[in-house]
């Protein structure tokens, strides 16, 4: 597999200081050449152009518009321009808004493209849902067909049409919702196992319903867009929207492991890690977890494995 690795060193789809140096601890944690030890051809081509923009006021209720808008543009410039060149691409983040960009760039290479969403978040407000305002509660909300009605073009995302359909998205590690969010998915049908359905069904259970529900078939492209606040917050604390009770580092392992073992991987988002969350423990033991995960979407089996060709001297 050739991995093409994009720093995405985005913060302005929340209010908080520090993901933008994500991608930055996730290279010094060393995941570039952990991806090559495992025999991947491995690509960094550095990171997205970040757009600053000026009295960038909340329009709709959505803060930083234009910030988010115009520098998800570039991210899905990039991405596209990734995968034209390399099997998978690897987005480093960066807050979850990132994902606008990442998918409307992969959308144009793998229109057929299916989107896995780990997330403690459903991430599906429009702006007039969100409490909040952050943008990073919203990505879908703006790529979903079916809510092209439901969400105001805002200043910045005139370049951006809707891409995908909600038939084609599975949430797995649901544990915080908003109303809106809810209704939105039983409204448009959107597969959607949350930690109660890991709990009831096992992890196996639920990876295996989420990839039939969206790809019965099992041959269209997967879209993995992982935040790593669908882990648990003891494996994961330095981030900023701690959820109690979420997968732990095996059921997350296994994720990963399936969705590789497709081979049909065509963009893995890792969101949200915040360095400047918590203390010097928190921000390791965060990256190591999540380069640990990462590995596995990229070959990385508990069971072993080797570098293409390898055979026995
Ligand atoms: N649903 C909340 C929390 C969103 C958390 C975003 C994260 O999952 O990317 C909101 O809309 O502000
Ligand atoms: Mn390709
Ligand atoms: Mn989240
Ligand atoms: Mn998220």
């Amino acid at each position: 597999e050739r991995i093409g690795v994009l720093g995405i060193p985005f913060s302005k789809g929340q209010s908080r200081v520090g993901t933008e140096y994500g991608p930055e601890v996730l290279r010094n944690g060393g995941i570039v050449r952990k991806l090559q030890n495992l025999g991947c051809h491995v690509q960094d081509h550095g990171d997205v152009e970040v757009i600053q923009v000026e009295n960038d006021d909340p329009e709709e209720n959505a803060k930083n518009p234009r910030t988010v808008g115009l520098t998800s543009k570039l991210i899905a410039d990039k991405v596209e321009r990734v995968l034209r060149s390399e099997d998978i691409c690897l987005g480093l983040g960066g807050d979850h808004s990132m994902a606008i960009g990442t998918i409307a760039g992969n959308a144009r290479v793998e229109p057929d493209l299916v989107v896995l969403w780990i997330d403690a978040h459903a991430d599906i407000n429009t702006p007039m849902t969100s409490d909040s305002g952050n943008i990073h509660g919203m990505p879908l909300a703006f790529l979903v067909r079916e809510l092209e009605s439901y969400v105001p073009k805002l200043p910045g995302f005139e370049w951006l049409s809707p891409c995908i359909h909600a038939k084609d998205i599975a949430y797995i590690g649901l544990r915080d919702v908003d109303a809106g969010e809810r209704k939105i998915i039983e409204k448009f049908g959107i597969t959607a196992f949350s930690m109660q359905e890991v709990d009831k069904y096992g992890i196996n259970e639920v990876v295996e319903r989420a990839l039939r529900a969206v790809d019965p078939e099992g041959k269209r492209p997967i879209h993995l867009s992982f935040d790593v606040d669908a882990m648990d917050p003891t494996l994961t604390p330095s981030t900023g929207t701690p959820v109690i009770g979420g997968l732990s580092l095996r059921e997350t392992y296994y994720i990963a492991e399936e969705v590789a073992r497709t081979g049909r991987l065509s963009m893995v988002d890792v969101a949200e890690v915040n360095p400047l969350l918590g203390d010097e423990k928190d921000k390791k033991l965060t990256v190591d977890m999540t380069i640990s995960v990462i590995q596995r979407f990229f070959g990385n089996r508990r069971g072993g494995c080797y570098p293409p060709g390898y055979d026995i001297p």
